[in-house]
């Protein structure tokens, strides 16, 4: 049933890779209007549950609803609600951005000359017009990242999921992917993101949810996740990693 107050919810998603149980029992609530943060250390489970979530990884167990629409029931309705920046995003690697952009917009049912302003936009907003000529197989780490951002923003949806949308991008573009960002959530869109930059899910999120071990072991406002402290030192708190932190090897001091 269409949910309108909650964007994404997941209901104990689990998914084994072999022996290994990658996430064990994710539930999570998603409010619409939100812009949700998930962190968690590296193998947490944070990519296979967001991959779950939209459809691109079948969980062994759980579901999975955008605005209620469960994601593996009614896969082209709950993905036409939402915008996705998977990790290690697939993409054509044969066009320059501008051709790639204009085909997937057209794959959505867009007609050609939205298709072509939304691409030329999308170029322009996120720099990417000087490398009009490039093929995406030659596009850098941090163009990739954009142009899969403008992927995910094309169809123009009420959800963004968006995996480390900020890593390997320069100061400039992070400042417009930000503002981008703020405008979606500002207009009533709702944003799901994982960064492992704490100052940066502080300054963005309204929502935060911990993950550890493929368990979600916190997660509502950032102030209550917080609990009176910076979120950097409840993540070290929550995730048991205190003793952890090492130390610089000896040799490498003179
Ligand atoms: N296709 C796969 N086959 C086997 N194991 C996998 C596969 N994908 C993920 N895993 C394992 O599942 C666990 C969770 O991985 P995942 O990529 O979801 O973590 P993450 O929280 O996104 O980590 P990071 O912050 O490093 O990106 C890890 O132990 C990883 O090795």
């Amino acid at each position: 049933m269409p949910s309108p107050d909650i964007a994404l919810e997941l209901t104990g998603l689990v998914k084994r890779f072999g022996p290994k149980t990658a996430v064990h029992d994710v539930t999570l609530s998603v409010p619409a209007g939100s812009f949700y943060g998930l962190v968690g250390p590296n193998g947490a489970g944070k990519t296979t549950s967001l991959s779950m979530a939209v459809g691109l990884l079948r969980p062994d167990a759980g579901h999975a609803r955008i605005f209620g629409v469960d994601v593996w029931a009614d896969p082209v309705r709950a993905r036409a609600l939402a915008g996705v920046l998977p990790d290690g995003l697939a993409l054509p690697e044969r066009l320059t951005g501008r051709e790639m952009l204009v085909y997937l917009a057209r794959l959505r049912g867009l007609d050609r000359a939205t298709a072509a302003a939304r691409a030329e936009e999308l170029l322009e907003i996120l720099d990417l017009l000087d490398a009009e000529r490039t093929l995406v197989n030659d596009y850098s780490t941090g163009m990739r990242k954009k142009i899969g951002l403008a992927t995910a923003l094309l169809h123009g949806p009420r959800l963004l999921v968006l995996d480390e949308p900020f890593e390997a991008v320069d100061p400039v573009s992070a400042l417009t992917i930000r503002g981008i960002l703020r405008t979606f959530v500002a207009g009533g869109g709702s944003v799901v993101l994982s960064s492992h930059v704490m100052a940066l899910v502080e300054q963005l999120c309204d929502h935060v949810a911990v993950i550890d071990t493929g368990r979600v072991v916190a997660a509502g406002t950032l102030a209550e996740v917080q609990d009176g402290g910076s979120l950097e030192n409840r993540f070290v708190e929550l995730v048991g990693a205190a003793d952890t932190i090492r130390k610089a090897p000896s040799w490498l001091v003179s």
